[in-house]
């Protein structure tokens, strides 16, 4: 299996405050990566500092065979890595479909008409405007705006943050399709039932490090091993 994202011992700081304490992981072509840990636990630095919207100080991110942790958010993100992060940033007067197609990048075989026979549930709220969507309807807008940029990676963050049940089920039933499609995906969830049903692997951070790493089946098979670093202290 081809690895396409590897991440070395990254460290990060917010001003004089560490976030990242060297974080390592990969991520296989076509795999789906579970980030978890409590909160605070670094995940979200950790997809933002892949992106350099925060700055590594030390450490080395290599995407697709580069050395990318020099590079710009801007070269990055050309390069075929796509954020999605916990803000939704859904824009409110823009209808779903233009929300959509603001991310279609040339030759991205993600067309709106692929996007919307791969994710049915868009239809029912295509017309709309952004801002009239409930939260799950604009999860779901905003990772369908990733699917059209055509990405090598895709960096999901807590999709699931804030759904109703029933939204959290059609998020799932999102990424489950975003997986048939060969992805390759790094996702942040708090919903532990939803990151192991869709992730080949896990990757647990703790203070800021990762600290332990096994596949969907090892963890369910041993709950103990994820709940010692998940529990509330
Ligand atoms: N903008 C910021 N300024 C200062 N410290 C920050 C900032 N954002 C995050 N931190 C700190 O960095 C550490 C990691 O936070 P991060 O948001 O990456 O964790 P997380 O695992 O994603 O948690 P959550 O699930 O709560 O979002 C925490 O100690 C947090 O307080």
């Amino acid at each position: 299996m081809k690895t396409l994202l590897q991440i070395d011992a990254i460290e990060t700081f917010y001003g004089k405050s560490q976030a990242l304490h060297g974080v390592t992981f990969h991520v296989n072509e076509g795999e789906t990566v579970a980030l978890l840990g409590r909160n605070g636990a670094g995940k979200t630095t950790t997809l933002r500092s892949i992106m350099a919207l925060n700055h590594v100080a030390t450490g080395r991110v290599h995407f697709a065979g580069q050395d990318i942790s020099a590079r710009e958010t801007h070269e990055i993100a050309r390069m075929g890595m796509t954020l999605v992060p916990e803000t939704r940033d859904a824009f409110s007067l823009l209808t779903v479909e233009e929300n959509i197609m603001l991310g279609y990048r040339e030759g991205s075989p993600f067309t709106l008409d692929r996007i919307m026979n791969l994710l049915p549930i868009i239809k029912e709220f295509r017309g709309r405007k952004g801002g009239e969507l409930s939260g799950g309807q604009q999860q779901i807008m905003v990772m369908a705006r990733g699917l059209a940029m055509n990405p090598r990676v895709l960096l999901l963050d807590e999709p699931s943050q804030g759904l109703a049940p029933v939204m959290v089920t059609a998020v799932a039933e999102v990424l489950q399709k975003l997986k048939q499609e060969k992805l390759t995906v790094v996702l942040v969830e708090q919903n532990l039932r939803m990151a192991l049903n869709v992730a080949d692997r896990v990757v647990l951070l703790e203070d800021g490090a990762t600290v332990d790493s096994m596949t969907s089946t090892e963890a369910l098979a041993d709950p103990e091993r994820l709940e010692k670093h998940l529990a509330v202290h």
